[in-house]
C-alpha cells in the first residue's frame, strides 16, 4: 500500500538548514495499522506531509495506494484520507454540512447514505451531533467526525497525524476501537503517527521509530520488545558523601564485568541496568554494588517496554527526548 525509497525533505530558511527527514525506506502492507514513532521534531509529520502530497520531497520516490507520488499526485489524493493534526474542521459549520461539502469535492456518489454509515459507525449519530459544529461537540466526538471527513470518499488508505493528542484516557481507548475496527471491518490500511508508546503498542500492528530523520527500528511491538530481551533493573543510588555523578561512576564500573549485566546507562541520576534473568541475578548485583560502597536508595525491575527498545537504539529516552 505504500513504498517508499530515499523519501528525503529539507528545509532552508533564514535560520539556516534543517534536514528534517534524511533517506526513509518504508513499506506498509493491505490492512495493516502502522505506527509512525518519535519525539517532538523526530520528521513524523513532514514523512506523513510527503506520503499524503502535501510537500514534495526533496528526495526519493514513493508509490502510495498504487499510484507514484511524483507523477501523479492527484491519483494518490484521490485514494487516501488524511487526518491532520488537530483536524481541519471549521468550528462554526455544522458537522453534516462539512461531511457534504467533502463529499461533493471528492464526487461521492449516494452521499447521504454514506453519510449515514460513517455517523453510525462513528458514534456521531446521536443526540443530533451532526447538526451542531464541530466547536460544539467533545474532544472525542471532533476526532470522530475528523477521520469521518477523511473517510467520506471510502479511501482504502487512512493516514492519521497524532489522532489522540490532547484526548482523555477514556476518548482514547474509544477512538483505538473505531481505528482497529477500520482495518477489521473494512480492511483500512492505517498509517499514523504518535509519539505515545502506549498507543503504538495497543493499536499498532506494526511500528517505525523515527528519530533524527532517519527510521532507527522497525518491527511488531512484540518482536521490538524482544530485542531488549531480558530485564530492566533500576537503581537509584544513595548519596554516600560523593556527588551523584562519582556515585554512579562507582556503580557502574563495580557492575560493568558482572555475568548477568548487558547494558549499563545512567539516566537521570539512576543506574538502568539490562540485565538476563533479573530475578536470579538480582542478589549477585545487589552485593557487587554493596562490595563497591555503593549504597542503594531504591531499585526496580521490570519487562522491557517499547521505552526501553527506543533507549537501546537510540540512546536517549523518548519522554527526555520528547
Ligand atoms: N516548514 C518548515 N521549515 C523549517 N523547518 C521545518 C519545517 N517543518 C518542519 N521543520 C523542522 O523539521 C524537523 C521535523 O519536524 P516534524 O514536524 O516533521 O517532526 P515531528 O516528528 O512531526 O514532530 P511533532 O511530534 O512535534 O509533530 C523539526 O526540526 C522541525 O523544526
Amino acid at each position: 500500500m505504500i513504498e517508499a525509497r530515499g523519501l528525503a525533505r529539507t528545509f532552508t530558511g533564514k535560520h539556516g538548514t534543517v534536514e528534517a527527514v534524511r533517506g526513509v525506506d518504508l513499506s506498509v502492507a493491505s490492512g495493516e495499522v502502522v505506527g509512525f514513532l518519535g519525539p517532538n521534531g523526530a520528521g513524523k509529520t513532514t514523512t506523513l506531509r510527503m506520503l499524503t502530497t502535501l510537500l514534495a520531497p526533496t528526495a526519493g520516490t514513493a508509490t502510495v495506494a498504487g499510484r507514484d507520488l511524483r507523477a501523479d499526485p492527484a491519483g494518490v489524493r484521490r485514494r487516501i484520507g488524511y487526518v491532520a493534526q488537530g483536524g481541519g474542521t471549521d468550528p462554526s459549520v455544522p458537522a453534516r454540512e462539512e461531511l457534504e461539502l467533502q463529499a461533493r469535492l471528492y464526487g461521492v456518489t449516494g452521499a447521504d447514505a454514506r453519510i449515514d454509515e460513517l455517523a453510525r459507525r462513528l458514534e456521531l449519530d446521536g443526540d443530533g451531533l451532526l447538526r451542531r459544529p464541530s466547536a460544539a461537540m467533545s474532544g472525542g466526538q471532533r476526532r470522530r467526525l475528523d477521520i469521518a471527513l477523511g473517510l467520506v470518499h471510502r479511501p482504502p488508505l487512512l493516514f492519521l497525524d497524532e489522532p489522540t493528542t490532547g484526548l482523555d484516557p477514556q476518548s482514547r481507548g474509544n477512538l483505538w476501537e473505531h481505528i482497529r475496527r477500520l482495518r477489521d471491518r473494512d480492511g483500512t490500511t492505517v498509517f499514523l503517527t504518535t509519539h505515545y508508546l502506549d498507543e503504538a503498542d495497543a493499536l499498532c500492528d506494526r511500528i517505525l521509530i523515527i528519530d533524527q530523520g532517519q527510521i532507527v527500528a522497525e518491527g511488531s511491538p512484540a518482536e521490538l520488545k524482544r530485542r531488549v530481551s531480558g530485564d530492566v533493573v533500576t537503581v537509584e543510588l544513595g548519596a554516600s558523601g560523593a556527588s551523584p555523578a562519582q556515585v554512579a561512576d562507582r556503580a557502574r564500573t563495580a557492575l560493568a564485568g558482572h555475568p548477568a549485566v548487558r547494558e549499563a546507562v545512567v539516566l537521570n541520576g539512576s543506574l538502568r541496568l539490562t540485565v538476563d534473568d533479573g530475578e536470579r541475578s538480582l542478589m549477585g548485583l545487589i552485593r557487587a554494588l554493596d562490595e563497591a560502597g555503593v549504597e542503594l536508595a531504591a531499585l526496580r525491575m521490570a519487562r522491557p517496554t517499547l521505552d526501553d527498545v527506543f533507549l537501546t537504539v537510540t540512546g536517549r529516552s523518548l519522554r527526555d527526548a520528547a
